[in-house]
């Protein structure tokens, strides 16, 4: 693997990897926790979360001959990676930049009422991002957001998936899954 794969690996495991009593979105109680937070909120962290997500996603759009408008997901743990991509999309690809967008857990209470803010708009198709899936349930509320306003999700952007039937959950709704770490590549497992 590249050194910016091994080089975040490094930062996800000194500063995100926890292990202890946790519940989790889901209810489900576990004894780790990944809280990619940390991660993706180190400038450096996001600079290569930018980088090895930004090349992961075009592989993909490339590979499947996709059209991406934007990147974006649920609030909070998508923010910033969603951000790190659109951003290097921008540097490395110009041409290629993807915008990017934010979505409340609810449509906000004023102002224009929205729940997807930023760079996103009808007939979108776009990337939705997930930090960590653990059963997939925020990346597919996420999923009803962008198409309750009009998107089309076509693929997602996951940096940790937990292996623990996620992945499975939103390939199921037809939406493949990227992920640029697993819980066994990233603990060893
Ligand atoms: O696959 P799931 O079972 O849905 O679990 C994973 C989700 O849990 C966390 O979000 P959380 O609800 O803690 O929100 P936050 O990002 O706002 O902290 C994490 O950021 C994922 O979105
Ligand atoms: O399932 C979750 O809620 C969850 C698991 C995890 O490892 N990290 C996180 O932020 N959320």
């Amino acid at each position: 693997m590249s050194a910016i794969y091994d080089e975040l690996k490094a930062i996800l495991l000194a500063k995100s990897v926890r292990t202890g009593e946790f519940t989790l979105a889901s209810g489900a109680k576990s004894d780790l926790y990944i809280d990619c937070r940390v991660t993706a909120l180190d400038p450096v962290g996001a600079r290569l979360i930018g980088q090895l997500g930004w090349a992961a996603v075009r592989e993909k759009i490339q590979n499947d001959g996709l059209n991406i408008d934007a990147i974006g997901g649920m609030t909070m743990g998508a923010d910033p990676i969603s951000l790190a991509v659109g951003m290097t999309s921008a540097m490395e690809h110009p041409e290629e930049m993807l915008q990017v967008f934010n979505i409340r857990k609810e449509p906000k209470g004023h102002g224009r009422g929205k729940q997807i803010e930023g760079n996103f708009k009808e007939g979108d198709q776009v990337v939705v991002v997930d930090d960590v899936i653990t059963t997939g349930g925020s990346t597919l509320k996420a999923i009803d957001a962008i198409e309750a306003a009009g998107g089309t999700v076509k693929f997602a952007l996951v940096l940790v998936d937990r292996e623990e039937g996620g992945r499975q959950a939103i390939e199921e709704r037809g939406i493949p899954v990227v992920a640029l770490y697993s819980r066994a590549t990233l603990l060893g497992e």
